[in-house]
């Protein structure tokens, strides 16, 4: 990394370093085919190759209602990461077997997911994108459980061997709004995400039919109302 890059001053000892973690904007991700993004060599013989990441949604619709007013419509689970970032969990591919072999074997590290019962393959898969600044191809999958199975997945995550390291601990995104048309939801929203992961997250919601693009359309505006008034 280039040591003019502004974020160096935040990186300290490991500005040398640091490439993956940095702050990108929308405008760094091109979307592209799992073909595309697995056709390619990518700069295999290159001093630094391309690498890949892949990321996994598991969710189950809900219903509850809450505090006698609120619908929450599905259980989603995301993670609090050791940098601060909300995610979903994953990580880095090393090379040799598939996506989705490495993507099991990080869900495994860092969220305990039962491979017996809830193992990710080429199915589950829903977007791909390049970051070329950054030389990585990010995978990101979405499987829907039902909802005992949601509430024991997430129970497991505190005995996975990277939880308080790398992975600090489960967090379930508020599928519901308040009257206020800000608690919720849309305050969740205005949280740090690593990556693209808000933007995984919002593709889901609507491609998963738990909330229309319009709801979703609202919820960010109303975030963004939030983050005027309180959101330095
Ligand atoms: O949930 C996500 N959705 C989309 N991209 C993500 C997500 N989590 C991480 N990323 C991107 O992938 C990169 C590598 O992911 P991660 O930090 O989980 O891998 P690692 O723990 O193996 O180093 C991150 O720096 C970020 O750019």
């Amino acid at each position: 990394m280039a040591q003019s890059d502004p974020h160096d001053a935040e990186w300290g000892v490991l500005a040398a370093n640091e490439g993956y973690g940095r702050p990108d904007s929308e405008e760094d991700y091109e979307q592209i085919s799992y073909e595309d993004a697995m056709g390619k060599t990518w700069g295999k013989n290159e001093k630094k190759p391309y690498r890949h990441a892949a990321h996994a949604m598991i969710y189950a619709p809900d219903g509850k209602i809450l505090w006698d007013m609120y619908e929450n419509k599905a259980v989603i689970l995301m993670t609090m990461r050791f940098d601060g970032y909300i995610g979903f969990p994953g990580g880095i591919m090393d090379d040799g077997e598939t996506l989705e072999f490495w993507l099991n074997r990080e869900l495994e590290e860092e969220i305990g997911l039962d491979l017996t019962r809830h193992s990710f393959t080429k199915e589950d898969h829903v977007l791909s994108h390049v970051i070329h600044k950054k030389k990585l191809l990010l995978h990101f999958y979405c499987k829907r459980v039902t909802l005992e199975e949601c509430l024991e997945i997430e129970k497991r995550t505190i005995d996975a061997d990277e939880y308080g390291f790398e992975v600090l601990g489960p967090i379930r995104v508020p599928m519901f709004t308040f009257k206020d048309n800000e608690r919720g939801l849309p305050i969740f929203l205005s949280n740090k995400f690593i990556g693209n992961a808000k933007e995984d997250l919002l593709y889901c919601i609507e491609r998963e039919n738990i909330m229309t693009k319009e709801e979703i359309q609202l919820a960010l505006e109303n975030c963004e109302k939030f983050k005027a008034r309180y959101v330095r």
